[in-house]
């Protein structure tokens, strides 16, 4: 029971990792990108072999899984003799709600829920639940688990997760905060009270997870006390398309003024808006900070992306009356130089030095980037959401089959 198909299923994408426990070694990784779209694009990357990448007609998220089936047993390119050496299946799903709280196995009653949840992750769950049941359909007798992004969030008190607005919508239709990436945020927490070494419960910590989607969370005794994520991924920072935090009288107001229907103002916010939006250029931060010394556009992008980042991390120092550590995360926050340089020059006040030789190191092991004498702690952590799901449902199909441990 030891080699575990981690999957995360988006609207048009579905990436993958089949790891083998034994040494929690990535034996295979890919995507599938463009599902339903006329090239779809198919990555495949067996550890110590030839990466594979071509273009295919992929329609759905059942021919996607069939598609990831094959490669892994492919006699070229494969890393597995059959499918059948699949042990365990792990999903990563966005929104469990207020119900589904930790890891588990997959049954009825779990798709149900995730079902109920479609209106508050619409980008996401839906996609999910494709996910799991293509997989069903493929591998009819292996377990599946899902594994919530949600679900490390649900220490928050109902201070931090509760809106300021009739408590009837949260009684009648689920209306408060639920806080993402949670899983990416409680593995760069442990990880660096392992590289301080110090208790993770002795910490005040503040995670900033900034990726395509971004979140930062404020954590202490070691549990999610705040997250910038709200009833949806769209709230708190600004994002690659998504706007983050607005006056919520701009719903209304543009659409009146421009006629939009509810799709054309939710699409908005979350497809078009963000870094897309303000440089009119592009979402992925490479081509902003590429840039933004000519193009004025680009730059006001850049300006006010750390800005929001800057003013979060201002304001969970406050909800923590004060911060241990600062840890950078994903795709902007391992990578970026430029963003941590900004973001940190400007938290002096609270004890933050950088020190720019070590911000400078491209590298993906965990390091601290503060000089020695800076009061605060500040790391970059290589998230690693995929080993977490891998790790919990290894958990949970131990448990399944005692027997076999
Ligand atoms: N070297 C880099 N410098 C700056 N930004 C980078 C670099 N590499 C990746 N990124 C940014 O990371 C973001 C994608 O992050 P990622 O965590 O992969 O997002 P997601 O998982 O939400 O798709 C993009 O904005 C991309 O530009
Ligand atoms: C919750 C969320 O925003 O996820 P992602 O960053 O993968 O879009
Ligand atoms: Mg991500």
């Amino acid at each position: 029971m030891t080699k575990i198909l981690v999957i995360n299923a988006g609207s048009s994408s579905l990436k993958y990792q089949l790891y083998d426990m034994t040494d929690e070694s990535v034996l295979a990784k890919g995507r599938v990108e463009r599902i339903g779209m006329d090239a779809s694009i198919i990555v495949h990357e067996p550890t110590g072999r030839e990466d594979l990448r071509y273009v295919e007609e992929i329609l759905d998220h059942t021919a996607a899984v069939r598609v990831v089936l094959q490669k892994l047993t492919d006699p070229k390119y494969g890393v597995i003799e059959s499918i059948e050496d699949i042990d365990a299946v792990g999903h990563r799903i966005v929104h469990g709600g207020e119900k589904l709280t930790k890891s588990m196995l997959i049954n009825d009653e779990v798709k149900q829920e995730i079902k109920r949840l479609f209106d508050l992750a619409p980008l996401h769950n839906p996609a999910h639940l494709m996910g799991i049941e293509a997989m069903e359909a493929n591998l009819p007798n292996v377990p599946q688990s899902v594994v919530f992004d949600t679900a490390f969030h649900s220490t928050m008190p109902p201070m931090c997760y509760m809106y300021p607005i009739p408590k009837v919508l949260y009684k009648k239709h689920m209306v408060r905060r639920y806080g993402f990436h949670g899983t990416s945020h409680q593995y760069v927490s442990e990880q660096a009270a392992k590289f301080l070494n110090k208790p993770l419960e002795s910490l005040k910590i503040i995670t900033c997870h900034i990726g395509n989607g971004a979140s930062v969370t404020a954590i202490k005794d070691g549990k999610s006390f705040d997250t910038s994520m709200g009833m949806t991924p769209l709230e708190g920072l600004m994002m690659g398309t998504r706007s983050g935090d607005l006056d919520p009288a701009i719903v209304p107001y543009t659409m009146v003024k421009e006629e939009l229907t509810v799709n054309e103002v939710n699409s908005m916010l979350n497809k078009h808006s963000g870094l897309m939006a303000i440089s009119g250029l592009s979402s992925d931060m490479r081509e902003i900070t590429d840039n933004m010394d000519t193009d004025p556009n680009a730059k006001l992008a850049f300006d006010m992306f750390e800005y929001r980042l800057r003013k979060y991390i201002g304001s969970y120092a406050a909800a923590l009356n004060g911060v241990d550590v600062i840890v950078f995360t994903a795709g902007i926050g391992e990578n970026s130089v430029i963003l941590r340089e900004r973001v940190c020059e400007n938290l002096t006040y609270l004890g933050v030095k950088l020190d720019p030789e070590r911000n400078a190191v491209r590298s993906g092991e965990d390091r601290r980037i503060s000089a020695d004498d800076s009061k605060v702690e500040v790391l970059v952590i290589p998230t690693n959401e995929e080993l977490m799901i891998a790790r919990d449902t290894y958990r949970l199909v131990q448990e399944l089959q005692p027997e076999t441990v």
